[in-house]
């Protein structure tokens, strides 16, 4: 733990002290100590074909109503606290770290309180390990003074992700009943948000009255769908890469010598990678998706690379930035089809040292193929959702590893007459879970922590707190209640009507919308990308001032242009003003500031509405 160095002892920065000060933004119902709770449509899954699955087997907790929290009735806010019995809570982060998780815990913690000074919440230190061992941290102002607006999870301290097997469902029911629980709040991503609702159901089943309550939490922001937009720390966490991205662009541009191939946390989805593309400009990004929509071939992803470097040498350009996420792997049939077979010798219990001898002959051929670090860490033990550590596998050194090898065959054969290919690898993974939380994180989950506390109160169960309008202010925030069944989907054997559900139903990590505005986008400016070297400086996270209020570009692009928010625009707008004067022609315009930013950049700002309400930089 983190006391020692805690933003309230002299140890802690300066900007660490004033983060500890700021005070999240709470949307209007959530500013007193009650809301008016209106009951919507009862729900099916986001899933029809997997409905009945579900049903059958979520029978208690399936179907429940969707649920808005709204500003209470003038006068029910002041009603005397007596009538408010005080509330027992326990919270525990299941997922992993990501910034902004502190504040959940902050904000359920205040909610609590205004309910009811004597109601009580409850830590769970070390994470689920915690919880089923019953060690308990009470949560109090002076305990949660070091860690408002702070990153990484370490107030309580995170263990396996993980509440599932009957054993670690009784250990945690017991656990509830010991502390006489009215909530139990369960801070994670999509595998902890489907253990949330197993594990509801169950103490339904049990008579047990904790209610249990999931927080969208995840860096990956894979938990997307219609009642989640996006998943606190996600936004910090594209920040905080998209700076280190862009500073290696200026450094492969200044030097003109390497690639720097960069793999980006995120696991099966390409999310982290995707923003991040955006946000900084890269010459190339490797999308899981895109990959395992084309069946793209390990040696097809290689060619590609490949001949996005030979169309750059063309150029004189020996330099460039390349971007995947750490699920890249995973995507590429062939070596999804050798991690399913390592996987399988991992259930049958089959010792490490042996797993080679018992591959199939081409799935042997093809680990015999790729090398030694790679085989290494294929075979490291799976994660709790039985995939592969992704985290572990230096899926961009194996990709800098088969170009350089790739690009020496092309220049023995003539096809390449280029300068020598040289590579640097990063995985930008672990620096960014610790940040400080952007204002919008901070913002977020504090919100969440509230709506988490009326949820109890209001009797939920297996549902989840969300927050809707996400892009607009936060007094434009709507809170609600989704039921955790209702984002569960049923994995199933064939695409298309005559598919047949297998498996458990579960909340499933969702993909990039490959039709979506911003991969249209994205794909726009591929080419641009790839050899113009439009590289974008976003910077650090501003926590005061222009910028602090930015969001993510993905978040915002369904409804406003490319760059988002308004205050990115008029510095954008202000850096094109210093080149080209008001009124000038779009010829004069196109010319003038096609060295500094691309075309398509330029006629999203000629076009944004924005632009006709400021006069000053109208264009015509
Ligand atoms: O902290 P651990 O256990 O190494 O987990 C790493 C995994 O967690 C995440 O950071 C978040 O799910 C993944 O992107 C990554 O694969």
């Amino acid at each position: 733990m983190n006391a020692d160095y805690g933003a309230s002892t002299e140890l802690a920065g300066p900007l660490q002290q004033r983060r500890a000060l700021y005070q999240p933004r709470l949307p209007p119902c959530l500013q007193g100590a009650t809301v008016r709770v209106e009951y919507g449509d009862a729900t099916a899954t986001i899933d029809p074909i997997g409905a009945d699955a579900v049903a059958q087997a979520f029978p208690r907790t399936y179907g429940q109503r969707l649920v808005t929290f709204l500003a209470p009735d003038a006068g029910a806010d002041k009603a005397d606290v007596q009538e408010r019995p005080p509330i027992r809570v326990g919270v525990v982060f299941s997922g992993r770290q990501s910034p902004g998780g502190h504040n959940v815990v902050w904000g359920l913690h205040d909610a609590l309180r205004a309910h009811n000074p004597h109601s009580v919440l409850y830590g769970f230190i070390g994470g689920t390990e915690g919880l089923f061992a019953n060690k308990t941290l009470e949560i109090t102002n002076g305990v949660l003074a070091s860690y408002k607006n702070q990153g990484g999870f370490d107030l309580l301290g995170r263990s396996i992700d993980q509440i599932r097997t009957s054993k670690q469902v009784s250990a945690a029911m017991a656990t509830c009943r010991n502390l006489d629980l009215d909530g139990l709040v369960i801070v994670g991503g999509v595998t902890s948000n489907s253990d949330a609702a197993q594990l509801a159901e169950t103490l339904v089943q049990n008579n047990c009255k904790t209610k249990v309550v999931g927080v969208p939490v995840s860096l990956n922001g894979d938990l997307k769908n219609q009642f989640v937009e996006t998943t606190v720390g996600f936004d910090t966490v594209c920040k905080v890469n998209s700076q280190l991205i862009s500073n290696v662009c200026l450094d492969a541009i200044s030097a003109g010598k390497y690639y720097y191939f960069v793999r980006l946390m995120g696991r099966k989805a390409s999310h982290v990678a995707f923003e991040c593309a955006l946000q900084s400009h890269p010459n190339m990004l490797i999308m899981g998706e895109e990959v395992a929509l084309s069946k793209l071939t390990l040696m097809e992803c290689i060619n590609k690379i490949c001949d996005g470097v030979q169309a750059r040498a063309e150029l004189e350009k020996y330099h460039g930035v390349l971007l995947i996420p750490e699920g890249l792997i995973e995507s590429i049939p062939e070596m999804y089809a050798l991690i399913q077979e390592i996987s399988i010798l991992h259930n049958s219990n089959i010792p490490v040292a042996e797993m080679p001898s018992k591959l199939s002959p081409w799935a042997a051929a093809l680990f015999q193929f790729l090398p030694p670090f790679i085989r290494r860490e294929l075979l490291l033990h799976q994660e709790s959702d039985n995939s592969a550590q992704l985290s572990q596998i230096d899926t961009e050194q194996l990709l800098a590893h088969l170009v350089e090898a790739e690009m020496i065959k092309r220049t023995k054969e003539g096809r390449y007459k280029g300068k020598k290919f040289s590579s640097v690898c990063h995985f930008f993974g672990y620096q960014a879970r610790g940040s400080l939380p952007s204002n919008f994180d901070c913002d977020y989950a504090y919100a969440l922590g509230h709506i988490s506390l009326h949820m109890i109160a209001a009797g939920l169960t297996g549902y989840m707190a969300t927050v809707a309008n996400l892009k607009d202010p936060v007094h434009k925030w709507r809170c609600a209640a989704a039921p955790l069944t209702a984002m569960m989907s049923v994995k199933r054997h064939l695409r298309g009507p005559g598919a047949i559900p297998t498996g458990k139903p579960a909340i499933h990590p969702s993909p990039i919308d490959l039709k979506g505005k911003a991969y249209e986008l994205l794909r726009g400016k591929a080419s641009s990308f790839l050899l113009d070297d439009y590289y974008r400086t976003p910077g650090g996270i501003q926590y005061e001032g222009p910028g602090s209020d930015a969001k993510p570009i993905t978040l915002t692009i369904e409804d406003q242009d490319y760059m988002g928010d308004i205050e990115m625009l008029k510095l954008y707008l202000d850096k094109v003003r210093t080149i080209v004067k008001p009124g000038c022609s779009r010829d004069t315009l196109k010319a003038a500031i096609s060295s500094m930013i691309s075309v398509t950049d330029v006629l999203t700002v000629m076009s944004h509405p924005l632009n006709a309400e400021l006069p000053l930089y109208h264009f015509n």
